[in-house]
């Protein structure tokens, strides 16, 4: 057994050593270094206003559930949160409901298919995917409770803004701009609709879905939300217990095989953690019990996964020791 934290300690114990906060901040700026002139990708265009959005901003923030940060680059730059949102409000929805009810009412099933699939949905008999593609993420918000879209979307922003710490506001000209280009999403929610697996009006759904990817965010945001999840879903920054503790089991499963779409083997074989990514380049990856990594740089590949955001996560998780995967022989006396 690895020895047991020293209390203040940063709370990333890679297998037998423990890296100080000099470590970590010196391993998050050789990973900055190291990335910063990668260039591949394509900034997201079809939500237009997204594709004003500055290739070169790099951005990584590593928060532990002991209430550090550690931030680089862009960390307190803000951008549309996308897609990030979807862990959350699920979250959410798990507390409200019980999470074997949410699961049994939107599915948790890998779809393996691209995140606004509406094959996903025909391809199964009951109709559900899971929270973290957009079929799955429409039924999702459509369970927040509320008796209007206003009361919805004032829980989902509240909700976030516990996640985060602070007050989230939502970026007007993303969301008008989305709105003016939501013709598959809203298919998306009829079709739901009709199958009986989106829970409230379906114009609402979207409009509440429309505004929640619409919020604001910094890499040291999503770092505070992701720690929350890893932290029994207390904030270590403000020490509020923002969801239960059992939620928070069943969201990062489900951010493990789905989280990264079509993407999420791939992911998990690489960087061995739960973690979800955004159009506008955002990835939160969450480390249980330790904390989260989050990157922020716009260019994405063919799946909207920021690339370079994968290939930091992929470099501090190997070095700070995350893989929840590293195995090690029980040691015999
Ligand atoms: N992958 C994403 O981040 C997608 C979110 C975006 N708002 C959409 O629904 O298309």
């Amino acid at each position: 057994m690895s020895k047991p934290a020293p209390p203040g300690a940063p709370g990333f114990v890679s297998t037998g050593s423990l890296p100080s906060r000099d470590d970590v901040r010196a391993i998050i700026e050789t990973a900055y270094a190291r990335f910063r002139e990668e260039r591949s990708g394509t900034v997201a265009d079809y939500i237009p206003v997204l594709a004003e959005a500055d290739p070169a901003a790099f951005g990584i923030c590593v928060a532990n559930t002991q209430g550090d940060a550690f931030a680089l680059g862009d960390a307190d730059g803000t951008f549309s949160i996308q897609s990030v949102s979807k862990p959350f409000v699920f979250a959410l929805v798990c507390d409200a409901l019980g999470a074997e009810e949410a699961a049994r009412r939107l599915g948790v099933d890998a779809t393996g298919l691209p995140f606004n699939s509406i094959m996903a949905v025909e391809l199964r008999a009951d109709r559900t995917t899971n929270p973290m593609v957009n079929s799955g993420a429409i039924a999702t918000t459509s369970l927040v409770g509320g008796a209007n879209a206003e009361e919805r979307w004032q829980r989902v922003r509240d909700g976030l803004s516990r996640f985060a710490g602070r007050t989230l506001t939502m970026d007007e000209r993303v969301y008008r701009s989305e709105a003016d280009h939501n013709q598959r999403n809203a298919g998306l929610a009829h079709l739901l609709r009709g199958y009986g697996r989106v829970y409230c009006d379906p114009d609402e759904a979207i409009d509440v879905y429309t505004r929640q990817c619409s919020l604001l965010v910094t890499a040291r945001d999503l770092a505070v939300m992701g720690a929350t999840l890893a932290g029994g879903g207390v904030n270590p920054a403000t020490g509020e217990q923002v969801i239960a503790p059992d939620t928070c089991r069943r969201v990062l499963a489900v951010m493990a095989t789905a989280g990264l779409y079509e993407r999420s083997g791939s992911w998990l074989f690489d960087v061995g953690l739960p973690g979800k990514s955004g159009v506008s380049g955002g990835i939160v990856t969450v480390s249980p019990g330790k904390g989260a990594v989050a990157t922020w740089s716009p260019p994405l590949d063919a799946a909207g996964n920021s690339v370079r955001g994968q290939l930091v996560t992929r470099f501090l998780s190997e070095a700070l020791g995350l893989n929840l995967f590293v195995s090690a022989p029980a040691r015999r006396s």
